[in-house]
């Protein structure tokens, strides 16, 4: 019967190919901001040069050395056109403007373990009793997964094929130079990170409205709080306003710059557990955009990107750059988390856990998820 359905589908699927959807209502981006601010100087990777061996060993050195100072870094020349790109997000817009609020409900996510669908702005407390503004839709990477809401549905294949393409054209390229940057077989962070498995990496769409002025003071204009990602690999799909800040080595908070069609990309904590350190997990946060943007809304497309479920969250020992500079635990390797587990306990906590002051860092709350420690700043 499934079989039946899905031949059915797929020949569905075909035919309609021959009639391409019209446009989306387009989603024209606002200009970038002209305010003076302090910007972190990011490297930028061109994704190009990792067709040949020796470009990708020389992008590796490129990438150890991003990852060791700002933990963030530009990629470029990923694949996409920039009218890809724009399209994309015409259609993350269509998600939050074309679809009404009843039929959004019925979207939504329907456990707190997982991020699926909607989310409804107000849902994770920021500070001083003032909840987020943020509304997102997260589609599973295997996005028929799931049923979409009508005004998606004739986008469906493109929001497949840029699933595949943040997979397999961004994703795994980059888990090949970070495994060359620990000098490990090409490999061995793809095949933790596959598309078949059981898993949650998935593209997310995120549309952050202004606030109020009391909420702006009472949060002290902090939109989502800082905090290391739960997953492995975040691609941030660049887009104009601003918002986006890094915690430096230094202690000072960096903005980041949009670049046209270039992807921001960033570690997170599955990283730390497999990489045993070597490229830390990095500390962000949103802040409201800069003064000649005050006002805007703040669209977003990302690929959030974790291990496969399975995946016990131990470090990479064989690796001969750990063996030389020494492993980072975040727990004992008897005690680690499956990626499973990682990210159901610490979806369930984000936003609504009771965090506690750290004792040794200022400006730092602390929770205790699968016996480590995670940390937000403020
Ligand atoms: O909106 C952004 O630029 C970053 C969002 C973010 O850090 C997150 O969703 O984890
Ligand atoms: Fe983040």
């Amino acid at each position: 019967m499934d079989m039946a359905r899905t031949v059915l589908r797929r020949l569905i699927q075909f035919f309609l190919s021959f009639y391409p959807p019209p446009a989306p209502p387009p989603f024209v981006a606002p200009p970038v901001s002209n305010e003076d601010l302090e910007y972190a100087d990011l490297a930028i990777i061109d994704l190009s040069k990792a067709s040949t061996e020796t470009g990708r060993q020389a992008l590796a050195a490129q990438v150890v050395k991003a990852m060791a100072t700002h933990g963030f870094f530009y990629v470029i020349n990923h694949g996409y056109t920039q009218d890809q790109t724009t399209r994309i997000f015409s259609i993350a817009n269509l998600t939050f403007d074309g679809v009404d609020a009843e039929e959004k409900k019925a979207y939504m996510g329907q456990s707190g373990a997982v991020y699926e669908g909607y989310k409804p702005r107000q849902t994770w407390r920021i500070e001083d009793g003032v909840q987020d503004q943020i509304e997102h839709y997260n589609v599973n990477r295997q996005v028929r997964k799931r049923e979409h809401p009508v005004a998606l549905r004739p986008y469906l294949q493109e929001i497949e094929a840029f699933s595949h393409h943040n997979h397999f054209n961004v994703l795994h390229p980059i888990l090949r130079l970070l495994a060359l940057g620990l000098e490990l077989p090409e490999d061995t962070l793809v095949d933790q990170h596959t598309f078949e498995a059981a898993g949650e990496t998935s593209v997310r769409f995120m549309k952050y409205y202004p606030r109020s002025e009391a909420e702006e003071q009472l949060t002290k204009k902090v939109w989502l709080k800082g905090h290391t990602d739960i997953g492995s690999v975040t691609i941030l799909w660049s887009q104009p306003v601003g918002g986006l800040q890094i915690l430096s080595p230094d202690g000072a908070w960096r903005w980041v710059r949009h670049m046209d069609n270039a992807l921001v990309i960033n570690a997170g904590d599955v990283l730390t557990f497999l990489c045993g350190g070597f490229y830390p997990a990095t500390r962000h946060r949103v802040v409201q955009p800069p003064a000649d943007q005050v006002g805007l809304p703040r669209l977003g497309v990302f690929y959030f990107s974790m291990a496969d479920d399975d995946v016990k969250l131990v470090p990479h020992e064989e690796s001969p750059v750990l063996k030389r500079v020494g492993i980072e635990r975040l727990c004992s390797d008897d005690e680690a988390p499956t990626m499973e587990e990682w990210r159901k306990n610490r979806t369930i906590a984000y936003g609504s856990s009771q965090l506690i002051p750290s004792v040794r860092e200022k400006g730092v709350e602390e929770e205790i998820i699968s016996g480590v420690v995670v940390k937000h700043y403020n």
